[in-house]
This record gives C-alpha cells, structure tokens and sequence, in this order.
C-alpha cells in the first residue's frame, strides 16, 4: 500500500515584495522534496538560502507566490492538519510572566489537547528537558537555554506526527542538545516524522535520514545523509565537508 508523503512541496516559489525600498525578494524558487511518514528529514543551507521561508510555508505563517504544497495530503491552507505538527523555533519569545508549567497548561488548551492529558503531561515533559525544579518560577527569570528547553517541551506537548525543529541547538548547551537528539530518536522510534532545519553538520549527520540542500532559495540537492557522505568516489566524508562543497560551488 503506498503511502501518504507527511509533507509535499511542488515547485514552490516565493517572493517577497518589500515597500522601501520597493523591490522584490526571491526566497525560494521552483522547490520540490517529499517528507515520508517515519523519516527524519534535514533541511540546511547557508543564511538567506530560504530554509525558514519554506519552514513559514510549511506552517501556513505565509502564502508560497506559486506551486503547491500538502501537509498530510491536504493542501497547505487545510489549517486542519496544523493540530499534527509540532514545532521548535529558533528564538522563541514566550510570555514573560508565565511560569513554564503555566505556559505548557495554556498552550495545551490553545491545542485543544485533552485536559487529564495535559495535566500528566506537562510535568513528564518539563522533567524530560530538566525544568522540573523551575517549573513554577516566572520565565523571565530564564536563561536562554532554558527558554529553548522550554521551547522543546512545548513542541512536543501534542505528541506531534510531524515535529519541525528550527535551528533546536541554538542557545543549548551539550546535555541540552543531547535532550534534543534523545526527543527526535523517540519520534522516530515511535513512527513519526522530524524536519530538522540546522546548521549544525554533526546533527543532520547523526539524526537524519535524507537532507535537502537549500542554497540561493533553490534546492541544490537531495538524499540520503549515507549516499552524501560516501560521495561519488566511495571514499567517505564528514557532512561539514560536504555541505562546504555546496555552498562554495554555489558562491562562485
Ligand atoms: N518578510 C520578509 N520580507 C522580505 N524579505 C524577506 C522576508 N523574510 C525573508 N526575506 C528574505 O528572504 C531570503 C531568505 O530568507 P530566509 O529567512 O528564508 O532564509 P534562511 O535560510 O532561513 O536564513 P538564516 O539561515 O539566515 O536564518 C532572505 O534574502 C531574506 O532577506
């Protein structure tokens, strides 16, 4: 029985069209790439190559200017499927004056998510990303790592079949990465599927299935991370070297 793709991209562009001064941006350009049920999917690039743009699209935050998209097999613009998706961004401004139990309670009725779960849910998770001994305090008393492990808690909070992490090692420190890798195993043990948008070449390296190379808005390249790091000759890579290869090319 084939399956459905968790997230499809057909010859997606996007430009922005700023006022002043006016002129038009080119993010993303004529943009193809499956996401399979199950698989962890990494999506890097240089800064600028339109990675979160694509992300925006993903999560109907903004309007591709042509192509089309599905989330679990339904168009991009079903906010429907949104309920499936968890995600991680890579600055996260919460409300200060919540405490991180209070935020995760509050988020989990904006979800529409099961009460008694929440209730049992949000301890497990703050315990998990280790805020369980701050989770009654006001998160403006929060490091930025701690905003971030806050952050990872609240993606996970619906129990996602689709997590997107957007730069999650930004800010963490190495436990706090590891509780990131330790959270996209457990996706993927569990059946689910992870995009995992970083810069990082160690995490798409050690996490991922398949990688999408994104450079100047179009997308250079895409397979599995065992393919990318045995390259052509056989003789095998580190994923740093690779992706310094596609950005070079791209630059000169
Ligand atoms: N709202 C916007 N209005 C105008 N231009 C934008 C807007 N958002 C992004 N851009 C432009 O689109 C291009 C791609 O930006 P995007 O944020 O998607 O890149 P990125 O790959 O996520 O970069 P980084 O790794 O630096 O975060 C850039 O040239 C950026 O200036």
């Amino acid at each position: 029985m084939a399956t459905e793709p968790v997230l499809e991209f057909d010859k997606i562009s996007k430009t922005y069209q700023d006022p002043f001064p006016r002129r038009s941006i080119d993010a993303v350009h004529q943009v193809s790439f499956r996401v399979q049920p199950g698989e962890i999917f990494g999506l890097v690039g240089p800064n600028r190559a339109g990675k979160t743009t694509l992300i925006k699209i993903l999560l109907t935050l903004c309007q591709p200017t042509s192509g089309k998209a599905f989330r679990f097999g339904k168009p991009i613009t079903d906010r429907s499927t949104l309920m499936r998706v968890g995600y991680m961004h890579e600055n996260q401004a919460f409300p200060r004056y919540w405490t991180a139990h209070g935020l995760l309670q509050y988020y989990g009725a904006l979800g529409f998510l099961d009460e008694a779960i929440v209730r049992d849910r949000v301890p497990q998770l703050l315990k998990q990303v280790g805020l369980a001994d701050r989770a009654h305090e006001p998160i403006r008393r929060f490091s930025k790592g701690m905003v971030q492990r806050l952050a990872l808690a609240q993606a996970l909070l619906g129990n996602p079949d689709l997590l997107v992490l957007d730069e999650p090692a930004e800010g963490l420190d190495l436990q706090g990465r590891q509780l990131v890798h330790d959270a996209v195993r457990q996706q993927k043990q569990a059946g689910k599927t992870v995009l995992l948008v970083s810069h990082q070449p160690s995490d798409i390296e050690q996490l991922c299935d398949r990688v999408g190379v994104v450079v100047g808005g179009s997308l250079v390249h895409q397979g599995t991370v065992a393919d990318l790091l045995k390259g052509k000759s056989g003789t095998p890579r580190s994923m740093e070297t690779v992706l310094r290869g596609f950005y070079e090319q791209t630059r000169s």
